[in-house]
């Protein structure tokens, strides 16, 4: 099996990806992840959606509503920061902004002078503090060690491949965790699986429209998990919705729940990405 997830190598979204695939290729954002799959460009994909303190990740919503694809699987991971540079004095720190937000608080306090450099990821983070000594970066401690890209080395650089771990366990809170979603084509959807998700657009706006949506749901007794809104795109104001909850498909009564929300967004449209289960993956 296939799965492309977010680049280079080295990102905690790689490292989710190896619970699910041994093959791994790279793309430079989620929502270009989202398209291979949806394109058939890659067998699964694996998409941060969800973090403990710094909450979504809105490109990933975004993309579950702006391509077809289902949804098989859920990867929570602990997220475990390390600062890494060439040395001490450094007068940037790059990073992905998911990351940096959950250093803040040890960034203002440790480092308040340093320029925050949002990259694409944490792993290319790492490789901007490789190339530059101005530059460190939050990532996996692991990333410390590692070759210079290819072309920037020179036979007395080897000691110079290694970064060096300034600081570990840099995230604001001790308990730091990830939600992944393993996305696959549309076809590998499955009704087995202890939780749901769905997105719904409801094309309209009326006093208790979402309450509606929200006890279609109670009234099957149905735990929801996760419930966010999120700009349609389409107007100010307009919203679609992302809904998590904590049943299978197989289950009449989440059956019955989503005929009640598609009569609700009869003139939008709902779409039931998937029910699957969740797997903790610890390192
Ligand atoms: O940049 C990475 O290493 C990623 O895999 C992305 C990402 C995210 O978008 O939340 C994944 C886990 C961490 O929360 C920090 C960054």
């Amino acid at each position: 099996m296939r799965a492309v997830t977010l680049g280079p190598a080295g990102t905690y979204s790689h490292r989710a990806a190896g619970a699910v695939a041994s093959e791994v290729d790279f793309r430079e954002s989620v929502s270009g992840i989202v398209e291979a799959v949806a394109t058939g460009g890659a067998d699964r994909g694996v998409i941060p959606i969800e973090n403990s303190i710094e909450g979504s990740v809105t490109e990933s919503l975004d993309a579950l509503a702006d391509y077809e694809v289902s949804v098989v699987r859920e990867i929570v991971t602990p997220i475990r920061h390390a600062l890494l540079a060439q040395g001490e004095e450094f007068t940037t720190v790059a990073s992905h902004s998911q990351a940096l937000a959950q250093c803040r608080e040890y960034l203002d306090r440790e480092h308040p002078d340093a320029e925050m450099e949002p990259v694409a990821s944490t792993a290319r983070g790492v490789e901007r503090a490789r190339e530059d000594a101005s530059i460190a970066a939050i990532g996996h401690p692991e990333n410390a060690a590692g070759p210079r890209p290819a072309g920037s080395r020179t036979e007395s650089d080897d000691a110079g491949d290694d970064l060096r771990v300034l600081a570990e366990d840099i995230q604001d809170r001790t308990s730091n965790a990830t939600r992944f979603l393993v996305v696959a084509p549309v076809d590998a959807r499955s009704e087995a699986g202890g939780k749901s998700s769905f997105v719904v657009y409801p094309s309209m706006n009326y006093p208790g429209l979402l309450l509606e949506l929200l006890e279609a749901f109670a009234d099957e007794d149905i735990n929801l998990s996760r419930v966010e809104s999120r700009p349609s795109g389409e107007r100010l104001g307009d919203y679609l919705f992302h809904f998590d909850c904590e049943t299978g498909m197989y289950e009449e009564r989440t059956q019955r729940a989503l005929e009640r929300i598609e009569a609700i967004a009869e003139k939008g449209w709902v779409r039931w990405l998937g029910s699957y289960d969740t797997e903790h993956v610890l390192e």
